[in-house]
This record gives C-alpha cells, structure tokens and sequence, in this order.
C-alpha cells in the first residue's frame, strides 16, 4: 500500500515505536498471500496504548482476516477481558484461529463466522472498544449498529479512512473511495459524537460519543 505520508516517514515511524509483539509473528497475512490487508504495526501499537489506558472488558473487531488486529488487541488486554472478531469468510476464520491458538489466547478472542452486523445484533453487553476494518461500504452501518451498544468511556476505531489518500480525489468512482468519503462526512456531522481523523498510515478516525 502507498503511505499518504512523505516517502520514508511511516519506516521511520515503525522503527521508532514498539515493534510487533512476539505473539503476532507469522500472523501479518503472508499465508494467504495478502499481507497489505492487515493493519500493521503503528495501528496495532496505536490500539495496545488505548486499550492500555481503557482496560476495556470487551472488544469487538469487526474484520478478522488472519487475526492480526485481534491479537494485536488481545496482548493488552487485562485479566479477565475479550474480543469478539467477526469475519465472513470461514477459510480466513480458520486460518486465524489457528494463529490465535498457536499464540496462546484461543480463550480470549472469538472468532465469529458471518456478516458482521449479524454479530453485532447478537451481542447483548456494552462494548468497550470497537475496531471497524471490514467492508468500507457498510462502515456506516457498523458504526450505527455500534455506537448504541457503547459503554460511556468507549471508543471506536476505524481503519482505512484516508484510503491511501484517494479519499481527496474528487474525481474517484472507487465504491470503496465514495463509500468512505460518506462515512467520514456523516461521523463528522453526527451531533452524538466526537471524532479526531489521524494521518497514521491509511488513515484512522477515533470516535466516542459525547
Ligand atoms: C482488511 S481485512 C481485516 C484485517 C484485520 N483487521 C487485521 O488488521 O489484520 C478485512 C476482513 O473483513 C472481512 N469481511 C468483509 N466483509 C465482511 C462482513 N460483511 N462481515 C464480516 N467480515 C467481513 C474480509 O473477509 C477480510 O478478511
């Protein structure tokens, strides 16, 4: 993926922060041949520092792929707390929860198989951060379907939404561009919530509900 920031700046950022937890080795999407899908190592060290200050019970991670991201988040966690990873295609859920077995937290994450939004209607206890890195055209819908669900000092994140900076081309037909340029402009004038758009990486908003 092309960095949105100055040619050099993101490896500098990288090798300047923590690195990958020990846990997280082989788990970067290099078995399925698509390593660009995961969030990487800033995202995932910009979630450990929240989850750090948040102690959150539980997590929803709404995008699973290999389990990257879940188990970015689930070496963080304090005793006692989950993630539940949804994802809609059960060959990646396997291979996830192979590496999520492998690394010792089978008991802390669950991976979920199926849409998203069905997962998400089915869970009943407050949500304590939510982690949206799934199918740009239903962020909106994640974020709707969430956003009631939160407890009152939760957070959501979202992945992508600077989509290698095509999101400022005026011109782009990409449904997964126009799709994130909807989101970005309802979560920016939704009155219930507060947002901040960070230039990491691919672009990630932080959301909580005032
Ligand atoms: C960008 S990848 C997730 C990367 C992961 N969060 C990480 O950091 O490693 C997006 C994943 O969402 C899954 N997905 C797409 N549409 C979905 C849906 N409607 N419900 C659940 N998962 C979905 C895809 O199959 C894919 O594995």
């Amino acid at each position: 993926m092309p960095p949105i920031t100055l040619p050099g700046i993101d490896a500098y950022a990288e090798a300047h922060s923590a690195p990958d937890p020990a846990q997280l080795a082989g788990v970067a999407g290099n078995d399925l041949g698509m390593g660009h899908l995961v969030s990487g190592q800033l995202v995932g060290g910009l979630l450990r520092m929240i989850i750090h200050s948040l102690q959150p019970k539980l997590i929803l991670d709404i995008g699973t792929f290999t389990g990257y991201s879940a188990l970015s988040m689930a070496v963080a966690l304090p005793e006692g707390a989950r993630v539940i990873s949804c994802e809609i295609d059960p060959e990646r859920a396997e291979v996830a929860r192979k590496h999520i077995a492998e690394a010792g937290y089978a008991d802390v994450i669950s991976v979920r198989v199926g849409p998203a939004l069905d997962t998400i209607a089915a869970i009943e206890e407050p949500l304590d951060l939510v982690f949206i890195d799934a199918d740009k055209p239903n962020y909106h819908n994640y974020y709707s379907a969430t956003l009631p669900k939160l407890a009152p000092r939760a957070l959501i994140v979202c992945d992508n939404t600077l989509w290698r900076g095509e999101i400022i081309d005026a011109d782009s037909t990409d449904p997964d561009v126009q799709a994130l340029r909807r989101f970005n402009e309802a979560v920016a004038a939704d009155p219930r919530c507060e947002s901040v758009m960070l230039t990491v990486r691919d672009g990630v908003t932080l959301i909580r509900r005032v």
